[in-house]
């Protein structure tokens, strides 16, 4: 493609050298150079690109993108001096894909807790509403049928461009992606359509990143405030934040809530272990989905459909019928009736939501059992809570490791140790090695009794210095209870 086709939208401060050139690829990793492709050089959380233009050069690259021009410039090269370079990329990643989002109805689905479950609750009901329907998630991501895996919860601009396309491509009328806050941030959504987006909560989590909530809050609304003035933003009523996300936007407001009044209303029937029974906008409907939270999901997932324009009695009837997303809530129990659940719950809201969903509808006096880490590399603040909550929400809780990436595990444990009071000391054990965190859970436990294995849900490994080991807490778990006799 010419690379003045691409160039549409960007904003140049400087150009040196011809855009009347083709451009075989785009790229911002120095390692995955082609000859005449275009480099971007993104300042980066570790390193840097704008060290790798050089060696780019030499691989073949012949068009660079940057912040700072370099001294010396080659002949050969053309040169686009950008005040942002990812801003540009994104615009750019967008262009050389024929702008695919504009080709499709995608709704982006933002906040801390529930994008997974919004998001994929949207691809199954549109799926079954008989719609080519395509998925960006932290699962998976998913074109009709086809399974594609997933990297990240939100692609960079180049991947998630590429998969709009496929999706285009495969016939797709409607898409549904997470948008993360590391996403917003990174520009990884620039020059992307939304005909809509969906608010769930805001909770603490990210502080490594974001280092102030503050900016953890306007990293999410800056998605909002760049909706067009066509597209719908739905927010949770009930959250503190809900209507903050939407102060600034163009796009037409909508709310669904379970206490505030709302579009969209729902109220808790029954909450028990084979579903939720929820009274929404006057219909009384009993869900598989389980825990006060997900009533909170399924409304955020009915009004965003009544958005667009489905009718009502056939939506609840088809999300009546579906499950979740894999490793949210997900339950097997054994022949002595101890019940094990897998949850992705790696924030201290998701922790204790869990957990007040298993309290509130236990049976009796059956011990619950919380098994969990906290992941390395990542909000070191939320480790102590995170115990903490586990703590005052369980009889029992054994802390362990989860992905400890480059991190001492053992240091990540006593940072959750140190969220444990003098008093919860004596429900607790530490056991770093997560597999033996689990067999000895499922020791522990009685007829009856609930073992929930959090934060790591359906990630079918755990990271250990940059090196992905097969591990799966649901895989496990179940050997572990089906093997007590
Ligand atoms: C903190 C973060 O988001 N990091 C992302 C970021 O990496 P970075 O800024 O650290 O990159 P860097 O290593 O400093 O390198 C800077 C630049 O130099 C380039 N480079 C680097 C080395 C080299 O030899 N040659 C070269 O060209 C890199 O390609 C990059 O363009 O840009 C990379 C390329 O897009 C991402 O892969 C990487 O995601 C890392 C792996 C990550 O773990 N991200 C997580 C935190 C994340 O994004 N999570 C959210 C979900 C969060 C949630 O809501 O739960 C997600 O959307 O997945
Ligand atoms: N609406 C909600 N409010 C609070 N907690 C929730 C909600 N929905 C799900 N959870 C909890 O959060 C966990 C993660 O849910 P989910 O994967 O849907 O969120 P996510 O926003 O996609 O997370 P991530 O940012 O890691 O991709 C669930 O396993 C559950 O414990
Ligand atoms: N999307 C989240 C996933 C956390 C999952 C948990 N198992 C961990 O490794 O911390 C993140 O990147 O922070
Ligand atoms: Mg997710």
């Amino acid at each position: 493609m010419q690379l003045q086709e691409i160039l549409y939208g960007v904003t140049i401060i400087k150009l040196v050298g011809s855009t009347n050139r083709e451009t075989s690829a785009l790229t911002f990793d120095s390692r995955q150079v082609i000859p005449e492709s275009a480099f971007f050089a993104v300042t980066g959380t570790v390193s840097d690109g704008h060290k790798y233009i050089e060696q780019t050069i030499a691989a073949g690259a012949r068009i660079v993108i940057c912040e700072v021009m370099p001294e010396v410039l080659n002949e050969q090269v053309t040169y686009i001096q950008v005040e942002n370079t990812s801003v540009a990329l994104g615009i750019m990643a967008a262009n050389f894909y024929g702008n695919p989002s504009a080709e499709l109805k995608l709704i982006g689905v933002t906040g801390t807790n529930g994008k997974t479950t919004i998001a994929t609750l949207l691809f199954k009901l549109f799926r079954e509403l008989g719609y080519h329907v395509g998925l960006i998630s932290t699962v998976e991501n998913q074109i009709n049928e086809t399974v594609i895996p997933a990297t990240h919860t939100t692609p960079n601009p180049l991947a998630l461009n590429q998969l709009l396309r496929q999706m285009v491509q495969a016939g797709c009328v409607y898409a549904f992606m997470e948008v993360s806050s590391h996403a917003v941030v990174q520009h990884r959504i620039e020059g992307i359509h939304f005909v809509g987006g969906v608010f769930s909560n805001i909770t603490h989590d990210h502080l490594d990143f974001h280092k102030t909530f503050d900016n953890y809050i306007k990293a999410k609304r800056a998605f909002f405030d760049a909706l067009p003035k066509t597209a719908f933003a739905l927010t949770n009523g009930d959250d503190k934040n809900g209507m903050v996300m939407l102060q600034n936007t163009k796009a037409s407001k909508k709310s669904y809530a379970l206490k505030q009044l709302a579009d969209f209303k729902a109220r808790i029937i029954e909450n028990k272990f084979s579903g939720l029974n929820l009274d929404i906008d006057d219909t009384d409907v009993f869900f598989k989905l389980v825990g006060s939270f997900n009533a909170y999901n399924l409304l955020a997932v009915y009004g965003t459909a009544m958005l667009l324009g489905e009718d009502k009695l056939t939506v609840l009837t088809i999300l009546s019928n579906l499950t979740g997303a894999e490793g949210r809530f997900d339950y097997v129990s054994n022949a002595q009736e101890i019940i094990g659940i897998v949850d992705y719950a790696h924030t201290p809201d998701a922790v204790q939501n869990v957990l007040s969903t298993i309290q509130n509808i236990r049976k009796g006096t059956e011990q619950v059992i919380t098994v969990i880490g906290c992941g390395g590399d990542r909000d070191k603040t939320k480790r102590p809570v995170m115990a903490q909550v586990a703590c005052d929400w369980s009889d029992k809780v054994i802390l362990t490791s989860d992905n400890p990436r480059t991190e001492d595990p053992q240091a990540i444990l006593n940072d959750m140790e140190a969220g444990v009071s003098p008093t919860n000391k004596r429900k607790t054990l530490s056991i770093l090695d997560r597999k033996e965190a689990i067999r000895t859970a499922c020791h522990l436990a009685r007829k009856g009794d609930i073992i929930l294995v959090a934060g790591k849900g359906h990630e079918k490994y755990q990271e250990i210095n940059g090196v992905r080991f097969h591990f799966d807490d649901k895989e496990i778990l179940m050997e572990q209870l089906n093997s007590i006799s």
